[in-house]
């Protein structure tokens, strides 16, 4: 389990201090895969490099599995560094060495015994799918396969947690794509908790369990990714859930409507349409779909229907409190 406990950072500069994380509480649960989003500034890489104080909070702790980084003796905290890894945007592996020298690099440093080395940097190769490259350089590779390499590399010597800092940014969909499905993969092999940071709701959406959001340093929600997509409660969340999944209905459809326009939205298993139609039959009011979608977030069914409902007010409630009983979240656009 990974907690931060008030963590602030203040930065220094010549005549002003800049907040980048201004009290932060969160707690991480052993096997999330945990998303931080936020717009550039808002202070996630400062709070993801805090984990392995790659910067050192100005006040608060940072609890792994109980143990307080914070407070650990140099010698300590490199121990503690070795069971955190970490992959980056931009790769950042030594351009000289071969991809296998890259990976046999973190296991010498963590002084693993020189008759291991081979065998565990061709399991590591094997596990991110770049057996057939053990030999070539990292110019000679495309991007995903050098965060690939940078997966390998991180989990050299078993880290308990993963941190990502925008580790998708600089790829292409279809490599995002790959590179979010293998550190799924490596999340349930070996129960690795991920911690990422991405400007991104896309990549939240495929696939984190929990996240959080964050703004002018602070975290302004939290929750499980399924909660927070189907009911957004800060302006700032529901601006990023639109670029995700957005309904916004054409002027021309809207300047015909006459009735009442509501979205409503079904969670998990609730058959969404067996409702609508049992609700139409029940009162007297007329329905016309604007816009009807199932998205799939965890792996759970959300649906996502625009309506316009035509009818006297008394009887349009009505419907909307019986929807309402039947499971679903109704809300007047
Ligand atoms: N080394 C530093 N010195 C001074 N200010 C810094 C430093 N690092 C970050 N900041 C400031 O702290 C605030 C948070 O920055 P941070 O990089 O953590 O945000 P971010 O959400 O990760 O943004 P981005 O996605 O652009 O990296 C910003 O105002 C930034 O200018």
């Amino acid at each position: 389990m990974l907690e931060f406990q008030n963590i602030t950072k203040i930065y220094e500069s010549k005549k002003k201090q800049i907040v980048g994380v201004d009290n932060v509480s969160l707690t991480i649960n052993k096997g999330d895969i945990f998303g931080i989003v936020g717009y550039s500034g808002a202070g996630k890489s400062s709070l993801l490099r805090c984990v392995n104080l790659l910067e050192r909070p100005t006040s608060g702790k940072v609890l792994v599995d109980g143990v307080d980084l914070t407070q650990l003796s140099s010698s300590e905290l490199r121990i503690a560094r070795l069971k955190i890894g970490m992959i980056f945007q931009h790769f950042y592996l030594i351009s000289q060495k071969t991809v296998g020298e890259n990976i046999a690099f973190a296991l010498r440093a963590a002084k693993t015994p020189k008759n291991r080395i081979e065998q565990r940097v061709n399991e590591l190769l094997e596990m991110v799918g770049l057996t057939d490259k053990r030999d070539v350089y990292p110019g000679q590779l495309s991007g995903g396969q050098k965060q690939r390499v940078g997966i390998a590399r991180a989990l050299a010597n078993n880290p308990s947690i993963l941190l990502c800092d925008e580790a998708t940014s600089a790829l292409d969909p279809k490599t995002t794509l790959s590179i979010l499905r293998l550190l799924k993969e490596i999340n349930e092999k070996l129960g690795i908790t991920i911690v990422l940071i991405t400007h991104e709701m896309d990549v939240v959406k495929e696939i984190c369990n929990r996240m959080a959001i964050m703004q002018d340093g602070r975290v302004v929600e939290t929750g499980e990714v399924y909660d927070i997509f189907a009911e957004p409660k800060e302006p700032l969340t529901q601006e990023f859930i639109k670029s995700v999944v957005s309904f916004d209905i054409p002027n021309e459809i809207l300047k015909d409507v006459k009735g009442q326009i509501i979205k409503i939205l079904f969670k998990g298993e609730v058959a969404g349409e067996g409702v609508i139609s049992d609700t139409m039959q029940r009162f007297n009011v007329k329905g016309n779909f604007l816009h009807g979608t199932i998205e799939y977030i965890q792996e759970r069914p959300l649906g996502i229907f625009i309506m316009e409902l035509q009818g006297e007010i008394a009887a349009v409630n009505e419907a909307k409190h019986y929807m309402e009983q039947r499971g679903a979240i109704v809300e007047v656009v």
